[in-house]
C-alpha cells in the first residue's frame, strides 16, 4: 500500500454529478425484510419507514455525554419535533437552539429556529432514522492479533459488545486455523457465546468444510467473503474470484436448506493492495453475485481502507444499480481517517447498515498495510450527534472497549473512546 487512490486513477465517472444525484431530493427503495431468497425491487419508492418522517425524534440522552451534568432538565428529554410538513422519507431536526443538544460554542441564543432547522433538513435530510450497527471486532479485529487471545476474553468482549445493544456481534470464524491462527478456537468462542439472547451472532465460513463446522457449534448465522480483487482473492482465499464465487453457491444452498441467513461480503471495493483502483463494475459484479446466490445483505469493504467520498459514490453508485441499498451494508478500515466521511455518504445514499469493530481493532492478515476498521464507538458517536438511533449505549460500549484494551495492552483506536474517557477523568477532579 503506497499512495491513497487519486481521482485519476478512478474508473470514469462525473463524481459530483453522482454526488449530486444523492442528494436531499433523493429517494430510496423501499425496505424489505431479511430473507434467504432474491429479492428484487422495481423502482424507488419514496416512502420508507427507515428515514425521519412525521414521528418526533428522541436523542439518546447518550448524545452529548459531556453536557451531562449541565442539563437543564426543564427541557425534557424529546428534543425533536412533531411536524408533517415535509414528506416522509426526511430527516427531522427539532429545535437546534436547544442548549443541549448543541456544544457551548455553537450556542447562539438569538438564533431562528425555523432557519436552523431548515439547514439541517437541507443538507441531513435522507439520512435513515435507525442504522443497525454489525460489531466485527471479535472475528475482524481480532484475526490479526499476533498473541493469541485466550477464548475466555474473546467470549466476555462477546458478551460485553452484546449487553451494549449491538444488534449484530460477528462472533468468529470458522476459516483454516494454518491461515488465521488467532481464530483457532472457534468452536469453543461458539460453545459459549451461541445461546447468547440480545444478538445475532454470524460466524465467517471460507467453504463447505467452514460452514458444516460452524454449524456444528451451533452458528445460526454465516458470512461467506468474496474479493473484487483477483489478486486479493488469491492471497486471502487461495483461489480465483469465480472459484471462490463456486465454493459460495454451494455454501448457500446448504444454508439454504437449513435455512441459515447468509452474509456476503465483497473486499477491496475501492482499492486493492496489489492491483491498485478496483472498478466499480467489479465490485458490483460480485455483490450481484453474491446477492443472487441468496445472501440476505452484501457487507462492501474498502479493506486497505484508501477510499475516500469521492471514490465511494461511484463504487456504491454502480453496487445500488444491481443490489437494493437496504441489502447493503458498508466495512471501512482508517487507514486515511476517512471512515467517518465515508460513512456520513454512505448514509447520505440511502445505506443503512454499517460495520464496525469496538476500539477500533482490526486488520487484515492478507492486507499488508491496512489499519483497523471504524471504532464503532466513533460510529455511534456520530451518529447519536445526526439523531439517527442505534439502540447502542455509548457507556456500555466505551467499557467492552476498555476491556479488550486492557487485555491487548494499548490505547483504544477510538478517538470518542479516548476523548470521552478524559472528559469524565477531569469531571470527576471538579
Ligand atoms: C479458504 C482456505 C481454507 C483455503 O485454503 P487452502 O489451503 O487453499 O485449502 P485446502 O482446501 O487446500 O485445505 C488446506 C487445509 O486447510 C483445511 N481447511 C480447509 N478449509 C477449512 C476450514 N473452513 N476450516 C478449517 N480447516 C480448513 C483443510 O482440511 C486442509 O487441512 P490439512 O489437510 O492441510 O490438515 C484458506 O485460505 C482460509 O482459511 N482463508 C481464510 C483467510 C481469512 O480468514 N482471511 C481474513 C478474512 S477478512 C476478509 O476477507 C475481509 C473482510 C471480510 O473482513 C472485509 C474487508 O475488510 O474487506
Amino acid at each position: 500500500l503506497e499512495e491513497p487512490l487519486g481521482f485519476d486513477k478512478l474508473p470514469s465517472m462525473s463524481t459530483i454529478d453522482r454526488i449530486q444525484r444523492y442528494s436531499s431530493t433523493a429517494c430510496r427503495p423501499r425496505v424489505d425484510d431479511m430473507g434467504m431468497g432474491n429479492r428484487w425491487i422495481e423502482g424507488r419508492d419514496c416512502s420508507t419507514s427507515n428515514s425521519y418522517d412525521e414521528e418526533c425524534h428522541d436523542y439518546m440522552s447518550e448524545s452529548f455525554p459531556w453536557k451531562r451534568h449541565t442539563r437543564d432538565k426543564s427541557q425534557g428529554d424529546t428534543l425533536g419535533r412533531r411536524t408533517s410538513s415535509l414528506g416522509r422519507n426526511h430527516m427531522m431536526f427539532g429545535n437546534g437552539c436547544d442548549k443541549w443538544y448543541f456544544p457551548e460554542h455553537q450556542y447562539n441564543p438569538k438564533c431562528n429556529d425555523k432557519d436552523r432547522r431548515d439547514t439541517a433538513n437541507k443538507y441531513l435530510k435522507g439520512i435513515p432514522k435507525f442504522v443497525k450497527i454489525v460489531e466485527v471486532g471479535p472475528r475482524d479485529g481480532l484475526q490479526n492479533e499476533k498473541n493469541t487471545v485466550p477464548t475466555s476474553i474473546k467470549v466476555e468482549l462477546i458478551r460485553r459488545l452484546v449487553a451494549s445493544g449491538l444488534p449484530v456481534v460477528e462472533a468468529t470464524s470458522f476459516v483454516s486455523p494454518k491461515w488465521v491462527p488467532q481464530l483457532a478456537d472457534a468452536k469453543d468462542v461458539m460453545a459459549n457465546v451461541r445461546n447468547l439472547e440480545g444478538a445475532r451472532l454470524p460466524v465467517l465460513t471460507p467453504n463447505l468444510k467452514g460452514f458444516e463446522a460452524a454449524i456444528a457449534a451451533g452458528a445460526k448465522e454465516v458470512a461467506v467473503f468474496a474479493s473484487a480483487s483477483e489478486s486479493f482473492s488469491k492471497s486471502n482465499i487461495n483461489c480465483s474470484i469465480e472459484e471462490s464465487l463456486a465454493r459460495y453457491r454451494l455454501v448457500a444452498l446448504a444454508a439454504k436448506e437449513l435455512s441459515i441467513p447468509v452474509r456476503g461480503y465483497v473486499s477491496c471495493v475501492v482499492g486493492c493492495p496489489v492491483e491498485g483502483a478496483i472498478p466499480s463494475s467489479k465490485v458490483a459484479y460480485v455483490a450481484k453475485e453474491l446477492y443472487d446466490m441468496g445472501c440476505f445483505e452484501i457487507s462492501l469493504g474498502d479493506t486497505i481502507g484508501v477510499a475516500t467520498p469521492g471514490t465511494v459514490v461511484p463504487m456504491l453508485d454502480a453496487v445500488m444499480a444491481v443490489v437494493p441499498s437496504e441489502k447493503l451494508a458498508v466495512h471501512f478500515h482508517d487507514t486515511y481517517g476517512q471512515s467517518l466521511p465515508n460513512i456520513l455518504i454512505s448514509l447520505q445514499m440511502g445505506i443503512s447498515t454499517v460495520d464496525s469493530s469496538i476500539a477500533g481493532l482490526g486488520g487484515c492478515p492478507y492486507a499488508k498495510g491496512a489499519s483497523g476498521n471504524v471504532a464503532t464507538e466513533d460510529v455511534v458517536y456520530m451518529l447519536n450527534g445526526l439523531g439517527v438511533k442505534t439502540n447502542v449505549d455509548l457507556s456500555k460500549l466505551m467499557l467492552a472497549g476498555d476491556f479488550i484494551n486492557k487485555h491487548l495492552g494499548r490505547p483504544s483506536g477510538s478517538k470518542t473512546a479516548i476523548a470521552l474517557s478524559r472528559v469524565r477523568a477531569d469531571a470527576s477532579k471538579i
